[in-house]
C-alpha cells in the first residue's frame, strides 16, 4: 500500500476519475476538494481572530480549487479576498470567480498591499501540475510570501515545490498547513508546518484498491481528516 502518490500517477488518477469509468466531472471533484479545504481552514483558524484570508489563485485547477474554498470560507464567516493574476478564458474559472464577486469578495491588483492587510494566506498557485522553473508573475508572488511572516495554507502542494522531490531552494514558502488532496504527493514528506490535513474525499474504493492507496479513515461526515 503507499500513501503518497507521484505526479505523474496523481495526473492518471485525475484522468481516471473524470474517465468513464468513475463518471465524475471536473465541476464536482473541484467543488469537494476546495470545500474541504475551507473546511479545514475553519477546523484550524477561527474567522473571530483570523478573519481576512487572502486567497492567491493560479490558472489551473489548483487555483479553481482556491475560488471553492474562498466562496464556502465567506459563507463559514471569514473575509476572503483574492489575488488572481492570470485568469483563464474556461468558463468554468470564470464563473467561479463571478460566484465570489458576486458575493462582494475582493479582486486585488497590488499583491504586497493585499498580503500586508491580511491574517492568513491560502497558496492555490500550483498543484501536482507545477513543472518547475517558476515563470513570472509568480515568482515575484512566492518570493514575497516566503519572506513573510504570514501563515500560509498550501492547497495540494506547497507552490514552488517540486511535486515529487520538495522544496527546490531554501528561499521556497514554508507552510503552516498543508491540505493535500486525494492521497498526498511524495513533497509532503518535506512538509514541516503544524497542520497537514487531507481533503478530496470521492476516491471510490475499487480505484484506491487499483492504485494500492491506503486513504485514511474519515471522521463521520468531515470532508478533512487530520495527518
Ligand atoms: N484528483 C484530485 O485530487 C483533484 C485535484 N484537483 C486540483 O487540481 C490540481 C492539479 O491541477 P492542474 O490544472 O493539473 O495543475 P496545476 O493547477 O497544479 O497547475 C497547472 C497550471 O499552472 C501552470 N504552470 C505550471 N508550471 C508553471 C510554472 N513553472 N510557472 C508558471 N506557471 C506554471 C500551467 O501552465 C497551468 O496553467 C491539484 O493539485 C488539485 O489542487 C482538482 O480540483 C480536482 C481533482
Ligand atoms: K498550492
Amino acid at each position: 500500500m503507499v500513501n503518497v502518490l507521484k505526479q505523474a500517477l496523481a495526473t492518471k488518477l485525475d484522468v481516471d476519475l473524470m474517465s468513464a469509468k468513475c463518471g465524475f466531472a471536473l465541476e464536482q471533484l473541484m467543488e469537494l476538494a476546495g470545500f474541504s479545504v475551507a473546511q479545514a481552514i475553519s477546523k484550524v483558524y477561527s474567522f473571530e481572530t483570523n478573519p481576512s484570508i487572502l486567497l492567491c489563485v493560479g490558472p489551473g485547477n489548483n487555483g479553481g480549487d482556491g475560488l471553492v474554498a474562498a466562496r464556502h470560507l465567506y459563507h463559514f464567516g471569514y473575509k476572503p479576498t483574492l489575488y488572481y493574476p492570470k485568469q483563464p478564458d474556461k468558463n468554468h474559472y470564470q464563473n467561479l470567480l463571478k460566484q465570489c464577486q458576486n458575493l462582494g469578495i475582493e479582486l486585488h491588483s497590488d499583491f504586497k498591499k493585499a498580503l500586508g492587510s491580511s491574517d492568513l494566506v491560502v497558496d492555490a498557485l500550483f498543484g501536482f501540475g507545477f513543472k518547475p522553473p517558476i515563470r513570472e508573475p509568480f515568482f515575484e508572488v512566492l518570493s514575497a510570501l516566503s519572506k513573510s511572516n504570514k501563515p500560509i495554507i498550501s492547497v495540494d502542494v506547497p507552490s514552488g515545490w517540486d511535486v515529487d522531490n520538495g522544496p527546490l531552494s531554501t528561499n521556497c514558502i514554508r507552510p503552516e498547513m498543508l491540505v493535500s488532496l486525494s492521497i498526498p504527493k511524495p513533497c509532503s514528506s518535506f512538509f514541516s508546518g503544524k497542520y497537514h490535513y487531507l481533503g478530496g474525499r470521492f476516491i471510490p474504493e475499487f480505484l484506491a484498491k487499483e492504485y494500492n492507496l491506503d486513504i485514511p479513515k474519515y471522521p463521520g461526515s468531515d470532508q478533512c481528516v487530520l495527518i
